[in-house]
């Protein structure tokens, strides 16, 4: 399996693991410092409907909105100009000094990845298609699209999903049988319905019969241990591609992607970008490790391990555009002047 420069989108359909606290980690295994004062505090006014778990998973949110409507107060931003906003996004604002915006932080995040290559990571609903009711109609824009086939070409990357493969192809109108298997064993290709190649890359799946024995033996010698609560084989075995989520998921995709591609050496930089708790394990990897950058696409104010934040996935595509255009001022620079670079261009 190959992820380098390829104008396909591999995608990974993977099990989903359940949040974990902050890590606390020495701020000199810190990529960067987390003080806030280099980073821009300015209050823009712009309101989104908050996800109401999402808030309520924060109780001090949650206590300082129900107690009074939200009322609109005058600050001033670093210029001193007068910006009104309400009570929830000074929450939000102040909440970005903890989790930067990656937009924001754009330039200094380039600055370490100087040198190192960067390994792309997506993950699906939230993040690269808004959150709507029916998982069926979850679609990227077709600007979201354009910019993950020119974040492909430039860099290795990889969508990993909660999805099993049918809800994902679903919702992009390509029905489970116009699949092709590929050369590879955990790989598929299909044109999507704008004529476009997707390559679909499953490579964990190889290792669920393995994962499933390990997993009936551990729960054999569990299961009567008082105080020891062993976890349903139908659901460590939905884990990969159901619907069921579990702890290993996206975390064992980045690790398996990581080192099964040859990119977990100290001059690959990693960059996971997810919108919810089933992604927060691949943020501990990334932090755990000090190795790269985990981003959290969310609109409200939550703990997570990531390093910095998105507000929505127009941000998102954003961010992706300016890889793009990072790239290619890059790939232009090298043609003028050539000289070693960590960046990944054709
Ligand atoms: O890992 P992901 O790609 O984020 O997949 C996680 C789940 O995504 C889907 O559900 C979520 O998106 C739906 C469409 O916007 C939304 O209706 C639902 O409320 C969200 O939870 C998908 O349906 C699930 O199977 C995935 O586990």
């Amino acid at each position: 399996m190959d992820l380098k420069s390829t104008n396909a989108s591999p995608v990974l359909a993977d099990p989903a693991p359940i949040n974990k606290p902050r890590l606390g980690i020495h701020s000199s295994l810190l990529p960067y410092s987390q003080s806030g004062s280099s980073f821009s505090t300015s209050i823009l006014t712009r309101k989104k409907p908050a996800k109401l778990d999402d808030v309520r998973s924060n109780g001090w949110l949650d206590a300082m909105q129900s107690s009074s409507p939200p009322r609109k107060k005058a600050l001033k931003d670093v210029n001193n100009i007068n910006i009104v906003s309400d009570e929830a996004e000074i929450a939000y604002q102040s909440w970005l000094v903890r989790y930067p915006s990656a937009l924001n932080s754009f330039q200094m995040l380039m600055d370490r990845a100087r040198n190192r290559k960067l390994v792309m990571f997506l993950d699906y609903d939230g993040t690269l298609s808004p959150i709507v009711d029916d998982p069926d109609r979850a679609f990227m824009s077709s600007e979201m699209r354009s910019a993950l086939n020119s974040v492909a070409k430039h860099f290795p990357t990889a969508i990993i999903s909660g999805r099993s493969r049918d809800k994902s192809w679903n919702g992009h109108h390509v029905p489970a049988k116009d699949m092709v298997s590929k050369n590879h064993v955990n790989c598929v290709k299909y044109t999507d319905s704008e004529g476009k190649e997707v390559n679909l890359f499953q490579p964990a799946s190889e290792f669920l019969p393995v994962i499933n024995e390990v997993f009936r033996k551990l729960d054999e010698i569990v299961r009567d241990i008082k105080g020891l609560s062993s976890i349903a084989p139908n659901s460590w075995a939905k884990g990969f591609g159901g619907p069921s989520h579990n702890r290993l998921g996206q975390r064992k995709a980045v690790e398996f992607l990581l080192e099964s591609l040859g990119f977990s050496s100290s001059d690959v930089l990693p960059i996971y970008i997810g919108d919810d708790r089933t992604d927060e394990d691949a943020f501990k990897v990334l932090r755990e490790r000090n190795r790269g950058y985990g981003i959290l696409v969310s609109a409200v104010p939550k703990e997570s391990n990531a390093f910095f934040s998105l507000r929505d996935t127009s941000e998102v595509q954003g961010f992706l555009e300016s890889l793009v255009r990072m790239a290619r001022d890059d790939g232009r620079m090298k043609e003028r002047r050539p000289e070693p670079s960590g960046y990944y261009t054709d």
